[in-house]
């Protein structure tokens, strides 16, 4: 792993801007860094996170929907609210344009729609999507509702089978979606350069793509302020942040 020295945002890492340049297929892997400068909260930062102050426990997985509905289905309303009040910001634009070039290819934990507002159109969503809804029983896809919710908790409405309408997010211990996750494996195994954005490289499976990209003899690149668990696998780290990094690689 190559540490770029002296990345400040003025200087674009030779051997990265190089690399981006020679490459061909491109996949960029993000995570809740990726929307922190357009102002969402990433999940594990100390003040901010969202873990830091909502239990995911209670909100993110089928036990807590199984325990109290209301409650998350709130959570997840508000998330709603949020995202339509920000907008994408130049590190989405540039992965865009970087993508008129050549073959970029946008695999994503973040369940935001900001990628696609940015300007990419070929985005695998590894954690599902905030803008879907379905029946937990019978999977009918579902409109989502305009509702604000003031409250803590909100009932989520019914389906004609009797189920209740889910956000459509996959949650801890439910399983990826087949067909995203087998288009992820299939750019990350195809790719010459994957760019790791804003990820701390925690939640499997979506953490084990940047090997996969590495054992195919990928160039990996972190683009991060902080240290990651996959700091250590990359070959080439950028110790920058999304917004101001993301659109210096077009030079
Ligand atoms: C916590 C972790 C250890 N747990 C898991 O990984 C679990 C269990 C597990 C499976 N395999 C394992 C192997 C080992 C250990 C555990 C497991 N995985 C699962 O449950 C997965 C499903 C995981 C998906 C969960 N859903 C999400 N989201 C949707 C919901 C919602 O959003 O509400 S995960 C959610 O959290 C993750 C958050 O991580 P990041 O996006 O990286 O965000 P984070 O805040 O952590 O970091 C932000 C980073 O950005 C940086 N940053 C900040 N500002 C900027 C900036 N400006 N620019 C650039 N970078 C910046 C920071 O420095 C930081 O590094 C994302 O993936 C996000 O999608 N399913 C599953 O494996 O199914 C099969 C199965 C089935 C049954 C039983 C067993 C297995």
């Amino acid at each position: 792993m190559t540490e770029l020295a002296g990345a400040d945002i003025s200087s674009v890492p030779a051997d990265l801007l190089a690399a981006v340049r020679a490459a061909e297929r491109i996949v960029v892997f993000t995570g809740a860094g990726m929307s922190a400068e357009s102002g969402l909260p990433t999940f594990r930062d100390e003040e901010t996170g969202l873990w830091s102050r909502y239990d995911v426990s209670r909100l993110a997985t089928p036990e807590a929907w199984d325990a109290d509905p209301a409650l998350v289905w709130a959570w997840y309303q508000r998330r709603r609210f949020q995202l339509a009040a920000v907008e994408p910001n130049p590190g989405h634009r540039a992965i865009a344009a970087l993508g008129r070039h050549r073959r970029v290819d946008v695999v994503t934990q973040n369940v935001d729609d900001l990628h696609e507002r940015g300007g990419s159109e070929r985005v695998v969503h590894l954690h599902g999507r905030l803008a879907e809804t379905f029946c937990d029983t019978c999977r009918l896809p579902y409109p989502v509702p305009a509702v604000d919710p003031q409250t803590e908790h909100l009932e989520p409405e019914r389906c004609v089978c009797g189920g209740r309408i889910r956000p459509g997010v996959v949650w801890f211990g439910e399983h990826l979606p087949a067909d995203e996750f087998a288009r992820a494996v299939d750019h990350a195994e195809n790719c010459d350069l994957m760019l790791v954005v804003g990820t701390s490289g925690i939640v499997y499976p979506a953490a084990g793509l940047p090997q996969v990209a590495r054992e195919h003899g990928a160039t990996v690149a972190e683009i991060n302020p902080n240290r990651t668990d996959l700091s250590e696998a990359a070959d080439l780290v950028w110790r920058a942040p999304a917004s101001t990094a993301l659109p210096a690689l077009l030079e």
